[in-house]
């Protein structure tokens, strides 16, 4: 290990961030097993895929089997994250995850990172948390992102909503050793933000059942970046809209230019190099404005004097570090 975390972690989380150090725009597509099909009717797993993939989502989140229904072109631009554990709605206790498949199995499908789901709360608590330690075990060994996702969930949870047992939920998260954790949006940027300040690794805000209309999503988004969010893992709002592909573009362009830099996943030895060609006028330009970072547009990732914070080391600004 070096003080930039170890090389191959480091090199597959920066891949995830291919569009932007921004924040991630990632879709999870396993509520085919919670739920049934996802893909809208009457098209397939790889139409799907492929409009997100267009949109500039960053990742999508599927189950192992379903990566045989995508064709590995929809990854060229887009990362794949294999989901561990499942369980069905139909279950005597759909709160249960139970583990369906390794991380071993994971990298040899391709996987870019691994997620697993636990329900903080739930009557099968303790096979959960077990579960998220071996695999973060495993992800150690591998040097493959975890992303956790941790709802407080179950018989004697009344506030899925509650700050503090959210805040709870996500420390599990990040103390068993997750990259990046995935759980709801609190209702208030104010709440976020204390739970995201709390929060060492970024925390990305699932979407829940589709909003009304699409500025009802876009005015989410922009509530959960305000409260510090690294983003969203946004799953039916998504895929369930009459354009997927344009709805993805729009959420994906507001994370991937929000002005805040929260967090830097560009923690490499070399970038410290290379924000050494950013003056402080760079840095201090308005979001946007002619000689800002943000004035790459998405192109930014490809310019290499683009740098997400001036030291180019890991970034504590109160916030998160992607990489330890
Ligand atoms: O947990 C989820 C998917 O993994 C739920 O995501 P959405 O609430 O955004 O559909
Ligand atoms: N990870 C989610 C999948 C969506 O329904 C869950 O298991 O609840």
């Amino acid at each position: 290990m070096t003080a930039f975390g170890h090389f191959a972690r480091s090199l597959r989380l920066r891949r995830l961030y291919r569009h932007s150090t921004a924040g991630l725009m990632i879709t999870p597509l396993d509520h085919s097993i919670s739920d049934g099909p996802v893909a809208p009717k009457g098209t397939s797993l790889d139409h799907l895929a492929g409009q997100l993939a267009a949109g500039g989502a960053d990742a999508v989140v599927v189950h192992k089997g379903s990566v045989r229904h995508i064709s590995p072109e929809r990854f060229a631009a887009m990362s794949l994250i294999i989901h561990l554990n499942a369980s069905t709605s139909q279950a005597l206790d759909p709160d249960a995850k139970y583990v369906v498949t390794q991380v071993e199995e994971a990298l040899r499908l391709g996987a870019d990172a691994v997620s697993v789901h636990v329900n903080v709360g739930s009557d099968d608590e303790r096979q959960q948390i077990g579960d998220l330690g071996r695999i973060a075990d495993a992800c150690d060994r591998w040097n493959l992102p975890l992303l956790a996702m941790v709802y407080p969930r179950g018989p004697r949870v009344t506030d899925p909503r509650d700050p503090d047992l959210v805040a709870h939920a996500v420390t599990v998260a990040s103390d068993l050793g997750a990259d990046l954790v995935k759980t709801v949006f609190l209702g208030s940027t104010a709440e976020m933000l204390d739970l995201t300040a709390a929060c060492p690794v970024p925390v990305l805000v699932a979407g829940g059942p589709a909003m009304p209309t699409e500025e009802d999503v876009l005015a989410y988004v922009r509530d959960a970046l305000a409260g510090g969010a690294g983003g969203v893992a946004m799953g039916r709002n998504i895929f369930q809209a009459s354009d997927p592909r344009q709805l993805a573009a729009k959420v994906a362009r507001l994370i991937h230019h929000f002005p805040e830099q929260h967090f830097a996943p560009l923690a490499f030895p070399a970038d410290a190099h290379r924000a050494e060609r950013l003056t402080p006028d760079h840095l201090d330009a308005p979001a946007g404005a002619p000689g800002s970072p943000l004035d790459h547009d998405t192109h930014h990732l490809a310019d290499p004097s683009y740098t997400s914070h001036p030291t180019g080391g890991p970034h504590h600004d109160g916030r998160k570090t992607v990489l330890a």
